[in-house]
């Protein structure tokens, strides 16, 4: 899981419909770009506003890409129901390396039933496991000895860390991993000071732009280089600042199709497209972060 993975956004063409061609360009593009990975049906790709059949084309599309370039293909799974969750991950199709699983949403089950969930998941699932810990949206945090507890389990491989900043358990879970778990930073703004910490990579919408540079962020943290790390982290967390001013994925949109990668800036309700000034800023910062 090592490296960048990009969340692709989920292109939408004038009539509402899925781009497909526009998720083929993205895909080939950060991948020239260095990115190890996609992950189709994150919270990015918009999952809860697609039908089961866009869903289903957005994994075909993205798994024949990642096969042709040998790259890692995760898809987004989102369920609070542990049967229901499971029958997902069995079903999902060739092609696919990973599941990205949020922790379940809204029920809040306590730690206890978020343990019993990821091993009876970890059981059935055919592809290793990513953990999704972000509890702000969830409802539910989950501590690292938690996490430990999970990482020790073959089938779960990481963690995609999104707790809204670097807390305790991030640094007492980097701080001793099991062998063959990883961390994964799920929070743009903070994934330098997590690389620094080390993380594995991250899993980041904002490296739809400037992919290169988040790529070369990863690579200084894990040689040591920490002078350019800093300053390149610094540089990308200015950019992600303004990618998130409006909900995720909107000011991405925006910056995509104004630098016409994507047919439209449109995004499914209740999502409304981002503000002009938000996607100007942003275009701004993306080409000049600042020294
Ligand atoms: O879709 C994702 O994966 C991501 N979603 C996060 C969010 O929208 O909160 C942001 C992160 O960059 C990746």
């Amino acid at each position: 899981m090592r490296g960048i993975h990009v969340p692709l956004v989920t292109p939408f063409d004038s009539s509402g419909a899925v781009a497909v061609d526009a998720i083929e360009k993205l895909a080939h593009q950060v991948l020239d770009d260095g990115a190890a990975g996609l992950v189709a049906l994150g919270t990015t790709g918009e999952v809860a506003a697609l039908e089961p059949a866009e869903r289903a084309r957005v994994i075909e599309v993205c798994a024949r890409i990642c096969a042709e370039r040998n790259a890692l293909l995760t898809v987004g799974l989102t369920g609070n129901d542990t049967r229901s969750t499971s029958r997902a991950l069995r079903d999902l199709p060739e092609g696919v390396g990973a599941a990205l699983v949020t922790v379940p949403y809204f029920l809040r089950p306590g730690e206890r039933g978020v343990i019993a969930h990821f091993e009876a998941l970890a059981e059935e699932t055919p592809v290793p496991l990513v953990i999704y810990q972000i509890p702000y949206r969830t409802g539910q945090a989950v501590s690292a000895a938690t996490l430990r507890h999970l990482g020790a389990h073959p089938m779960v491989a990481a963690v995609k860390y999104a707790a809204g900043g670097i807390d305790q358990d991030a640094v007492d879970l980097l701080g001793d991993l099991p062998e063959g778990f990883e961390v994964l930073g799920g929070d743009d703004l903070f994934i330098s000071p997590l690389l620094a910490l080390g993380a594995a990579g991250g899993i980041l919408a904002s490296a739809h732009l400037r992919t290169r540079a988040f790529v070369e962020l990863a690579d200084a943290w894990h040689a040591g280089d920490v002078e350019r790390a800093r300053g390149l982290g610094h540089r990308l967390a200015r950019l992600s600042a303004t990618l998130f001013a409006e909900p995720n994925p909107t000011v991405i949109k925006g910056v995509l199709h104004a630098q016409g990668l994507i047919p439209t800036p449109d995004v499914r309700l209740p999502l409304v497209p981002a503000g002009p000034e938000a996607v100007s800023q942003a275009r701004l910062v993306a080409v000049h972060p600042g020294e």
